[in-house]
């Protein structure tokens, strides 16, 4: 079996989304996302002239083999861009492989572990009364799990806080747009907002909240101290985890759990925060490092220490990467939750998909492959349209996390 045809589908159906359609010589194709949020292009480049010339006339069976040659084959190995373009492959070659047996991805990783998959949902507000409402309309919708953001007052456009729409999208111009950031007025108003939200709605539904990488380990202490009366399900992102000792000060002072991972592209990154059980979900994803191949590595290791997967599903994860994950999730031993952001109409008629929401989780189809595909025809309708992600600036203008 070989791969006869490789490329790469730029479409913008509501927002921007990479995929690699991996064709072959028995008919079937398969499809991976390779999407990178405001630097989309950087990928594109990767996928056609440094990958693609190199898997045409592969066996597109050999997954591993080809994983092994695109990592170690560039020597200069890691980074945001490299492994998405290897996750595009290697999630399109456990599509074609699935296909080829007949089976639903999950029945090749080894068989469900779960019926069903735990998601969450973000809900936001303006300031804490409107974000209070917008889990209250998470939990009509039958949701379980809710993260939840609120604006800060005194700090414009403050990190999750959409305007107005349920599809929360950060990349919203074509330069980055600047937001605000003040860490003593989001300590003094997060702890308010969770205790409002367990004295209106009680303790069943689980709530999670995202740092977005922007208190220092002392301060994320702090603020994970604050939270622990409310039982938060996870903290994430509470400090950057570049410095991986900031988590183990952060764990040395709360009980609250603590989350991270959407940025780490490969297991290297995880270590030490897994092995040092620093953390509590890993929240690595298939696109983000570098497909099911690696991301099971990842799973493996984190089981070991009892830390479960909580996957990255922030709507610039294409539906290609939540069918993906979703496999993924109904097999994965240690899994925790699923973050699942709703895509557009637009986007769920140009992806295909099998997945759909019930009461709260996910449920993965049982078409063969990972059951997402691609219409192109629809997808030329929506050019690509450069927009970036925003920057983050203290009041005196200092450079921040965003
Ligand atoms: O979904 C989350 O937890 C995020 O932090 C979303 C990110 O801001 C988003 O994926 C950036 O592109
Ligand atoms: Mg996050």
């Amino acid at each position: 079996m070989k791969i006869t045809g490789a490329r790469v589908i730029v479409c913008s159906p509501g927002r921007n989304f990479t995929t690699l359609k991996i064709e072959t010589d028995q008919g079937i194709h398969g499809i991976g996302d390779a999407t990178l949020n405001g630097r989309e292009l950087a990928v594109v480049s990767y996928l056609q002239d440094h990958v693609i010339p190199c898997i045409l006339g592969m066996d597109p069976r050999r997954i591993e083999d080809i994983w092994q040659y695109l990592y170690r084959g560039a020597y200069w190995r890691g980074g945001p861009v490299t492994m998405r373009a290897i996750a595009a492959v290697d999630v399109a070659l456990w599509d074609i492989k699935a296909k080829l047996a007949g089976m639903p991805l999950y029945d090749l990783l080894g068989g469900k572990s779960r019926e069903r998959v735990m998601v969450y949902g973000h809900a936001n507000g303006s300031d804490i009364s409107e974000t209070v409402d917008a889990v209250g309309a998470y939990i009509d919708m039958g949701y379980r799990a809710i993260r939840a953001q609120t604006g800060i007052p005194g700090v414009e456009d403050a990190y999750g806080v959409g305007r107005g729409k349920l599809q929360y999208e950060p990349a919203d111009t074509r330069l980055p747009s600047v937001g605000g950031w003040d860490t003593r007025k989001a300590l003094n108003t997060v702890p308010r907002l969770f205790e409002k939200l367990r004295d209106t709605y009680g303790f069943e539904h689980h709530l999670l909240h995202d740092g977005h990488h922007r208190y220092t380990p002392q301060e994320a202490a702090n603020l994970g101290q604050m939270l622990e009366p409310y039982q938060l399900f996870w903290l994430e992102d509470v400090t950057p985890a570049e410095n991986p000792q900031g988590f183990e000060l952060v764990r040395q002072h709360t009980t609250t759990p603590l989350a991270v991972g959407e940025i780490f592209n490969t297991i290297w990154q995880a270590r030490g925060l897994i092995e040092s059980q620093s953390i509590d979900f890993i929240r690595a994803t298939v696109v983000g490092a570098g497909g099911i191949t690696h991301l099971r590595r990842i799973a493996d290791l984190a089981a070991l220490y009892q830390v479960r997967t909580g996957c990255h599903g922030a709507t610039d994860l294409s539906p290609v990467t939540m069918g993906a994950a979703l496999h993924f999730d109904s097999w994965v031993p240690n899994f925790g939750i699923q973050e699942y952001m709703r895509h557009s109409q637009e986007t769920d008629a140009v992806f295909p998909h099998d997945y759909r929401f019930e009461d709260g989780y996910l449920i993965c189809g049982n078409t063969p492959g990972h059951g997402v595909d691609i219409d192109e025809d629809l997808a030329a309708k929506y050019p690509y349209d450069q927009k970036c992600l925003p920057v983050a600036r203290l009041d005196d203008g200092t450079m921040w996390n965003w």
